[in-house]
């Protein structure tokens, strides 16, 4: 279970980008998938698989999960603004930008993907890891679009 910790925090500051990501695309009306952007997310996981100790096809199925978790957050809180009339009254982020963070967290997420091997191989993975997220909803008091996402990320990791 130890060897999850480090990603579970990774994972949630990953989804607590698309917070921010869905900021950007309140205000320019951008549509939250992104294809294009989606396979060069993609094919540069897969270039950096091998340094990290990781298959390109695995590490590629992860970001997909990563990829859906984070546009899980965006629509859902897209839709609360939306009914709402109003998103939260903070500087509007610029999407480049947000795009550079997301990429500067990629190497540290291989790295403990990388370092997870033990609890995604581990028979009681499923119930372990469910666990583990309790605990890190708990512990970092995430409201229910994040623990959703959370849940989302982490769908199809046990081996
Ligand atoms: C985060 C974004 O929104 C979506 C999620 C992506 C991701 O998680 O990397 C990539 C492209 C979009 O489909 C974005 O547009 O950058």
């Amino acid at each position: 279970a130890d060897s999850i910790e480090p990603l579970l925090g990774l994972i949630a500051e990953r989804n607590a980008i698309g917070d921010q990501v869905a900021l950007s695309k309140w205000e320019s009306g951008k549509p939250v998938q992104d294809a294009a952007r989606e396979a060069v997310v993609l094919s540069g996981v897969r270039e950096q698989a091998p340094e990290h100790g990781l298959d390109p096809d695995d590490a590629a199925r992860f970001f997909g999960m990563q990829i859906e978790s984070n546009k899980l957050v965006q629509y859902q809180l897209l839709d609360e603004w939306r009914l709402r009339g109003n998103a939260p009254d903070e500087p509007r982020p610029d999407l480049a930008a947000l795009r550079k963070r997301l990429d500067k967290l990629q190497a540290d997420m291989l790295d403990a993907l990388q370092a997870s091997a033990p609890a995604r191989n581990a028979p009681d993975c499923p119930i372990s890891t469910a666990r583990a997220v309790k605990a890190y909803v708990q512990a970092h008091q995430l409201d229910q679009v994040h623990q959703m996402a959370l849940i989302r990320s982490l769908g199809d990791f046990c081996r």
